[in-house]
């Protein structure tokens, strides 16, 4: 940008560089308007002069240029005054030309101002551009270093990162380890706490009060003997009497001493163990100066509660603990809620039960329950039910309590580690005290609050021995008292007894019996704590176990039916089988006796026609004896086989046999003579089979023969004398073959009648279902060599013919039509018969014998 303004400069400075029309346009701007009209002007001044009259050389080059200095404009006016009348034109080009110039000129310069003025703006612009950049190169320098700024940054974060990464390895890792340790750490001191027993008995006295030792009283316990938890109470009577606890503090002993060996119990609460502390004892021997305490010497309750309270605040950010507050009380076998009667000590309040929870829980339903997040709070609620407790003024005790005192602190645990869930309770229970009524001398209300409370102790005491003897029933439900400790002396939670006595000698019958009855119980061996996982969590699993469960019940029952339906489709399976077999074994007994019957039939035929042509040969015979004209006859019968297969080879003769119908009843036999060349039908029953080949030259082609219809029971028999004469014409006897249906089984005689009939239609019935429904029967049928047929003779009579099962189509089906009416009819009669007559297998065969007679 610098150098093309220095270059606009240098433009507007020289003019005859600006003049020349052959600068470079990239060194000189574009030449203004004015500056272009003005030569084109100039150019048309100089056209002008040329057309006037003709222009010198100088002037045209003067025209071509478009700046003409001064001096040669003066010097052109000068010549026009000593011209002659030709140049005056030429002066007024001249002049015009000069006009033109300086207007040009006057463009020109407007143009340079405007260009120098454009050049000014340009160097402003340029200027400004300048700073700009600068601006920009120190913002760019600004970036790189912010760039560069950023990368180290996002190394350090990286390395961060990094670090923050190896450092949460390293917690998890820390995490793991405390967790185990801290399992270690519960099991050792569930083990320590074991060792020691689950229910622990502490031995406390207190000092003797002021008045006691005004009175001159003496201590019946001797400490200094003391060791190891070992207590010798002096008799002063008979000898010396020693006991044994888990801890003995002496009168000397302060709150702080006490709650060291008590402060465990709070790590075994947080760690989800149910903890009970109750304080045992004779009145006014310190029970509630032990469990509450007094201003300044706070007692095991609120010391507990810090405790709990410092553990939850150690054990952020791996465990979540909720803790809420309850206060009830016993009194005269009534438990009253404390936090409802507020701040007035023994009004009357609602009365509330113990209830057992489906997971076996004691607990007392409508029970006011305060959320507290403190030490405070959880301090403020219990001193708000100790303050509402009964208490009364008697001789033993200015404030002596005439109920049992249960304060709850339930805490819920959740592990964010591993994500257990714990719900566990410390009861803190200050007992009222024992006393002997005849001593305290107590009357009227307090009396009846001293035998409830004996009572109630007695239960406890009742329980205790009990649970040290192992019996099967443990009386728990004996007194409100025993009833609601159920859970803590039953072995689910650990427990611990403060047995507190008086030090005066004069309160030794109390003290023994507090002590006996201490001993007793830290002889009781309950179980092993249990550990109180969120019964919320533990119903959820049993009731999705429970769910589990009736699937599986369900699908069993499921797979039961489905085996059994298995089962019964088998069965229906096995026994549709077995009908099958039965069936086709059935079947096969069925075609066994049908081919048996058919056998028997046809045995039963040929037997027959043999025994028919025996009796007629021997009528015959007889015959020609008493006629012997009429012995041409049977000479003529003889010729039953005529040959007509002269000029045939053998095979196709031995083929060619058709038996002819019996038509000797029907019509005369012609002469034999010609029996080559005329067909002769035989007159008698001799001439049912008739040889178209050479008789005799070969041999008969088979010995069964298919049964003929019996004509001659249908038709009478011509006289045989003159049968020729006697002959119906042809026209009749086709009538007759026609008339009757074609393959309608012969009645067996006129004399039958209506048996013959019923046998003939039932044959017929059965023939034409057969052909119906069973046509394969034909085929099978046509396996055999030979069958009837009925062709129509060339004289036009219907004749049975022995055809050759090779021959055509037609006498194909023709044969097994004959075939299947034929054989056939045995077996459909048969069926008939059995259909009608089962088991009647004699009168079957009688008709089949019937029917072929
Ligand atoms: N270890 C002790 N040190 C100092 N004073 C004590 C100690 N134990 C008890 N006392 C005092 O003895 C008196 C009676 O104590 P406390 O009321 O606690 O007895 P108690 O067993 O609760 O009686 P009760 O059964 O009638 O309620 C109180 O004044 C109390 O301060």
């Amino acid at each position: 940008m610098e150098e093309e303004a220095s270059g606009g400069a240098r433009g507007s400075a020289d003019p005859p560089a600006a003049s020349s029309p052959v600068v470079p346009a990239r060194k000189t701007p574009p030449p203004p308007r004015g500056f272009s009209r003005a030569r084109g002007s100039a150019r048309r001044a100089m056209e002008e002069g040329a057309r006037g009259g003709g222009r010198g050389r100088a002037d045209t080059r003067a025209a071509s240029s478009p700046v003409v200095p001064a001096r040669k404009t003066a010097r052109v006016s000068d010549a026009r005054n000593f011209t002659t009348p030709s140049r005056a034109a030429d002066h007024e080009g001249c002049c015009a030309v000069a006009e033109a110039e300086a207007s040009a000129v006057e463009g020109q310069v407007k143009d340079r101002s405007r260009s120098c003025q454009f050049v000014n703006e340009l160097d402003e612009k340029s200027k400004v551009l300048k700073l700009e950049n600068q601006n920009l190169r120190q913002e760019s320098l600004e970036y790189k270093n912010c760039v560069l700024d950023a990368t180290e940054k996002s190394k350090t974060i990286q390395q961060y990162v990094h670090k923050y990464e190896t450092l949460e390895c390293e917690s998890k890792k820390l995490k793991e380890k405390f967790n185990q340790e801290s399992k270690q750490r519960k099991n050792l001191h569930n083990k320590l706490t074991d060792l020691k027993g689950n229910i622990r008995v502490f031995f406390r006295c207190r000092p003797l009060t002021a008045e006691e030792i005004a009175e001159g009283a003496l201590t019946a316990i001797d400490f200094e003997s003391a060791k190891d938890g070992e207590l010798i109470v002096k008799g002063h009577v008979s000898s010396e009497k020693v006991f044994k606890f888990d801890a003995v503090f002496s009168p000397e002993d302060d709150q702080e001493m006490v709650f060291e060996k008590t402060a465990p119990f709070a790590t075994s609460v947080l760690d989800g163990f149910n903890v009970s502390i109750f304080a045992y004892g004779q009145t006014g021997t310190g029970k509630t100066f032990t469990m509450e305490g007094i201003e300044g010497t706070r007692g095991v309750n609120y010391r507990i509660l810090e405790e709990l309270f410092r553990i939850i605040k150690e054990r952020e950010g791996m465990f979540l603990y909720e803790v809420t507050a309850s206060a009830l009380e016993a009194y005269n076998e009534k438990i009253h809620d404390l936090l409802l009667s507020g701040s007035q000590p023994g009004a009357t309040t609602k009365r509330l039960e113990i209830r057992q929870s489906a997971e076996g829980v004691h607990h007392v339903p409508g029970l006011v329950e305060v959320r507290v997040t403190n030490m405070n709070e959880a301090w403020e609620v219990l001193q708000t039910g100790s303050k509402a407790r009964v208490v009364g003024s008697t001789n033993a005790n200015e404030h002596s309590s005439r109920s049992h005192c249960i304060h709850c602190v339930m805490v819920k645990g959740e592990n964010l580690i591993h994500g257990e869930c714990t719900n566990s309770k410390l009861w803190l229970i200050d007992l009222a005290g024992s006393e002997r009524v005849a001593k305290t001398d107590v009357q009227g209300e307090r009396l009846q609050e001293a035998l409830f409370i004996n009572k109630s102790l007695s239960a406890l005491g009742d329980v205790i021995s009990a649970l040290a003897k192992k019996t099967r029933h443990i009386p728990f439900r004996n007194s409100k008292l025993t009833h609601l400790l159920q859970d803590s002396l039953s072995g689910d939670s650990k427990t611990l007894m403060f047995v507190q006595i008086s030090p005066n000698e004069n309160d030794v019958g109390e003290t023994l019996c507090s002590l006996n009855f201490a001993s007793r119980v830290r002889g009781i061996e309950l179980g092993q704590a249990r550990k109180q996982v969120d019964v919320g969590e533990l119903s959820r699993y049993k009731l999705m176990d429970g769910r589990a469960k009736q699937d599986i019940r369900n699908k069993d029952a499921q797979i039961k039916n489905m085996e059994e339906t298995i089962q019964s489709l088998e069965a229906q399976n096995k026994a549709k089988d077995l009908l099958t077999m039965n069936l086709q074994e059935k079947i096969k007994e069925l075609e066994s006796e049908l081919l048996f019957e058919k056998k028997r039939a046809r045995q039963h035929v040929d037997s027959k026609i043999a025994r028919d042509h025996l009796q007629k040969q021997h009528s015959l015979n007889g015959e020609k004896e008493n006629n012997p004209e009429a012995g041409q006859l049977p000479k003529m019968a003889k010729a039953r086989r005529v040959s007509l297969c002269n000029g045939m080879n053998q095979a196709s003769r031995s083929t060619l046999l058709v038996p002819l119908p019996r038509r000797n009843s029907l019509m005369p036999l012609p002469a034999a003579k010609n029996a080559a060349t005329v067909l002769q039908l035989p007159q008698t029953a001799k001439a049912r089979r008739v040889s178209l080949c050479n008789g005799g030259a070969y041999p008969p082609p088979r010995t069964p023969l298919i049964p003929l219809p019996r004509w001659n029971s249908l038709m009478p028999l011509p006289a045989a004398k003159n049968a020729a004469a006697v002959l119906p014409p042809l026209d009749n006897i086709t009538e007759h073959l026609s008339s009757p249906p074609l393959y309608s089984p012969p009645a067996v005689s006129i004399d039958k009648g209506s048996r013959s009939k019923r046998i003939n239609s039932i044959l017929r019935q059965s023939l034409q279902t057969k052909v119906i429904i069973r046509p394969s029967l034909a085929a099978q049928a046509g396996r055999k060599a030979s069958v009837i047929a009925t062709t129509q003779g060339t004289d036009g009579v219907r004749k049975a013919q022995r055809v050759p099962v090779s021959g055509g189509t037609w006498q194909r089906v023709q044969q097994n039509r004959d075939k299947e009416l034929g054989w056939n009819n045995a077996t459909s009669l048969y069926s008939r018969l059995h259909v009608l007559r089962p088991r009647d297998k004699s009168a079957d065969r009688s008709l089949f014998g019937t029917r072929f007679i």
